[in-house]
């Protein structure tokens, strides 16, 4: 683990494995007595991925605690060494062996899904130009062109603001959520729920359901200017933090990550199409794991703005 690229190549492969393999429909999710039987071989493969992602963490780790007894060492002020100041500090019920486990929730929950917004967000500007010089200009005239963007600009950019909720809308990156159990019997919308059924919610097609948003299928930030709807769990037509008290606890890192983000690209760069792909022909079909992905990565072109 000694050169960060390739551990950093590695985690990503082995990050996707997971992220597939857990997405995948598990016969034993539904016939709960083949849990131990595991006869899609899942749990086998799922629980080899999540070593390998140990042993990725453990070379950091170890790696980092040595750098850290070194005299003279440096601080890397990153969340690493944030959470050994914790361990070391003893303030608080952490131990060493749960750090990895820690690393493992964030970089399970928290890069695919970040990182897949992004993507979609600039696939569907780049398949709709028009929106993509409208958020361009909105940048231009309150941040100055090419300028850097603070957190605090991000409640002056309601068309970037715009552009991420639509994207949440139409590509929810954990697409059923993450599967619950009914603590009692429930009646919803005239059905019962049993008590101990798996629930899933599928935030894909409440998205696109045309009783709750016109023409569901394009991409148009514009409706969500000047209205209150929020991604924030509280309407439920747009979830994809899911909501009450499992909701995602990474929302406020995620939205701001993915303002500051985007908001970047558009203002320092202008971004084109490549290799012969055009708005008509570019492919947004997407990939299935427990999170969506495109089929086909975005390919632009970035020339400065
Ligand atoms: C676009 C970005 C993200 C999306 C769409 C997203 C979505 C979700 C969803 C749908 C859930 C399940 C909620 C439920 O069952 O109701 C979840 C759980 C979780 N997320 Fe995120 N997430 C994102 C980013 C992050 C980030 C950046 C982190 C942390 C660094 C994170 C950490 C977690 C954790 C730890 C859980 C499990 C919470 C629990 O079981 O109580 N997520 N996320």
């Amino acid at each position: 683990m000694t050169d960060p690229s390739t551990s950093a190549s590695e985690l990503k492969e082995v990050m996707w494995q997971i992220m597939a393999e857990v997405g995948k429909p598990n016969i034993a999710d539904y016939f709960p007595v083949l849990k131990k039987i595991d006869p899609q071989g899942s749990k086998r493969r799922t629980e080899l991925y999540f070593s390998k992602m140990f042993d990725i963490f453990d070379g950091l780790i170890k790696q980092r605690l040595q750098l850290r007894t070194q005299p003279g060492a440096t601080t890397c002020n990153d969340v690493l060494d944030a959470i050994l100041d914790v361990v070391e500090d003893k303030s608080e019920d952490l131990d060493i062996s749960l750090v990895k486990h820690l690393f493992l929730d964030f970089f399970v929950a928290g890069s695919e899904t970040t990182s897949s917004t992004l993507e979609w967000a600039m696939g569907e500007l780049l398949r709709n130009p028009e929106k993509l010089l409208k958020a361009q200009t909105e940048l231009h005239l309150v941040i100055g062109k090419g300028k850097k963007i603070e957190e605090v600009d991000i409640s002056r950019l309601p068309y970037l603001q715009a552009t991420i909720k639509e994207t949440f809308r139409m590509h929810p990156p954990i697409p059923l959520l993450l599967p619950r159990k009914a603590e009692a019997d429930t009646q919803v919308g005239g059905f019962t729920i049993p008590k101990g059924a798996q629930v899933l919610i599928n935030v894909w097609a409440i998205g696109r359901d045309p009783a709750f948003w016109a023409s569901p299928n394009d991409f148009m930030p514009e409706r969500f200017l000047g209205s209150d709807v929020d991604v924030r769990g509280q309407d439920f037509e747009i979830i994809p933090f899911g909501g009450g008290r499992r909701i995602c606890p990474g929302l406020p890192l995620a939205t701001r990550m993915l303002h500051l983000m985007l908001g970047s690209l558009l203002n320092a760069f202008n971004w084109r199409l490549e290799d012969g792909v055009t708005v008509e022909n570019m492919n947004m079909e997407d990939k299935f794991g427990i999170t969506v992905q495109r089929a086909q990565p975005v390919k632009a072109v970035a020339v400065p703005a």
